[in-house]
Order: structure tokens, then sequence, then C-alpha cells
């Protein structure tokens, strides 16, 4: 039987006391890669938002990792998302210090203590993506495709069993959108759950999977047609 990872049963989102999304009814099993789709304002980052427990869920069930999202505790935060690795569309690097140093702030927040165990995992998060060579690089010395790589092996650190990507390629040229989105379809061959927002339908035809949308404040699954989408 295939085992859910994430679950939302007639969920109500809300930004403040604005309901962006009712009755949500979502399903994810280990394993699937499922698009969100959506007009701007339609709601995906916000439905993003509490599934990592930046927006509290207000109405109905939700479950995620093995986290009620109902009975979230703040406390209980840190721990869920050290269970899901989460990838902007701003790639949200530390400026300050270099990629090696960027993963290395992550592993030391979330209770890494040997030098040596730290930088072996870096090195094969960066192998991962494609940046073992660059990891004495400053953010700002990257492109954004080698950016958002680096966010992605940052999200990849914990071992995280499912991987939320909100609107990943949404600044990055198209070519680099499809290198980036082998990564990402790269890291879900072997064997990890993706939920990814996009407005790219470019790559969805590219790399087609379970296709959700927003829209009219619902959440609905779209059959994969140009003129569905
Ligand atoms: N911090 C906030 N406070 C209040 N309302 C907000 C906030 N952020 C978003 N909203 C509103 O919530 C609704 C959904 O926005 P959301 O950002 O989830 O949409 P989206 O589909 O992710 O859009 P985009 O594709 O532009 O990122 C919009 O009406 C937006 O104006």
């Amino acid at each position: 039987m295939s085992e859910s990872i994430l679950s939302l049963k007639e969920a109500q989102i809300f930004q403040r006391e604005n309901l962006v999304l009712s009755n949500v009814n979502l399903n994810i099993n280990k394993g699937e890669f499922v698009y969100m789709i959506g007009k701007t304002g339609s709601g995906k980052s916000s439905l993003m938002k509490t599934l990592y427990g930046d927006l509290p869920l207000e109405n109905g069930t939700g479950s995620i990792v093995g986290f009620n999202l109902k009975s979230l505790k703040e406390k209980e935060i840190p721990f869920l998302r050290r269970k899901i690795g989460i990838v902007f569309q701003d790639f949200k690097l530390l400026n300050d210090r270099n990629v090696f140093e960027n993963l290395k702030f992550v592993l030391k927040a979330t209770g890494w203590k040997d030098a040596e165990k730290m930088k072996t995992k870096i090195m094969e998060v960066l192998k991962k993506v494609g940046m073992e060579t660059k990891d004495f690089k400053m953010p700002f010395q990257l492109s954004g495709g080698e950016q958002q790589r680096v966010a992605i092996a940052r999200a990849l650190l914990n071992d995280p069993e499912l991987i939320l990507a909100d609107e990943p390629t949404g600044n990055l040229d198209p070519a680099t959108s499809v290198g980036v989105m082998n990564v990402l379809k790269e890291i879900h061959d072997t064997g990890k759950t993706i939920l990814m927002a996009t407005h790219d339908y470019a790559l969805i035809l590219k790399f087609p999977y379970k296709t959700l949308k927003c829209e009219g404040g619902e959440l609905f699954e779209v059959v994969q047609q140009n003129s569905n989408i």
C-alpha cells in the first residue's frame, strides 16, 4: 500500500483573516512528484507556508511527514522543517559566506557537531546538484541557476522525506530552468517526494507529473493537456 506523506482534509488556508483556499483535500504519497499551478495570488505560496508551519492550519485536518498541522506547536516547527527541505524562488543564500559555509550554517543550526561528518555531508549534497567544485565560491559569484542548485543542496542536508519547492525556477531563464528541473528530477528518481509550485507550463510539458491547480479559492487536480492548464 502507498504511504501518505502529506494529507490535508477539508482544510482552509488563511492569510490572516482572509480565506485564500477552502475545502482543500490533498494527498501525496511517498515517492510522488506533484506540481501546483495557478495564477499569481491564487494561493500556492499560502498553501506551501501552511505546510511548513509558517501559517497556522485553522480549519480542517492536515498531516505532513508525521506532524499534525492542526495541533502543531511553535517549538515543533524546527523539527518539522528538518524533515522537509524547502526551496524558494529567490534562493535565500547568505551572501556573507561561501557555499560551503552556507551549508555548514544549516548543519550546525540543526545540531551537527562533527566537522569531518559535516564536510562529508556537504560535499555529498553538492555533488548531487553538480556543484562540488564550487564550494569555495561566494553566492554572488554564482549564476542564478548555480545559486538555486546550492539552495537545493541545502534542502537535502538533513535527508528530508519531502521537498517543498515554491517556484524554484521563477527567477531563471528557460534553459537554466530545465537544468534545475533535471536536478529535481534526479532527486525524485532516487525516491524523494516533491511538491513544486510553478508558473512554468513549458516545464510541466517537458517533465510531466501529477498537477494540481489553485483557482477560484479551490485546489483540484488537472488532466495534463495544454488546454487544461
Ligand atoms: N502576508 C500576507 N498578508 C495578507 N495577505 C496576503 C499575504 N501574502 C499573500 N496574501 C494574499 O493571499 C492571497 C494568496 O497569495 P499567495 O502568495 O498565496 O498566492 P500565489 O498563488 O503564491 O501567488 P504568486 O504566484 O504570485 O506567488 C493573495 O490574495 C495575496 O494578496
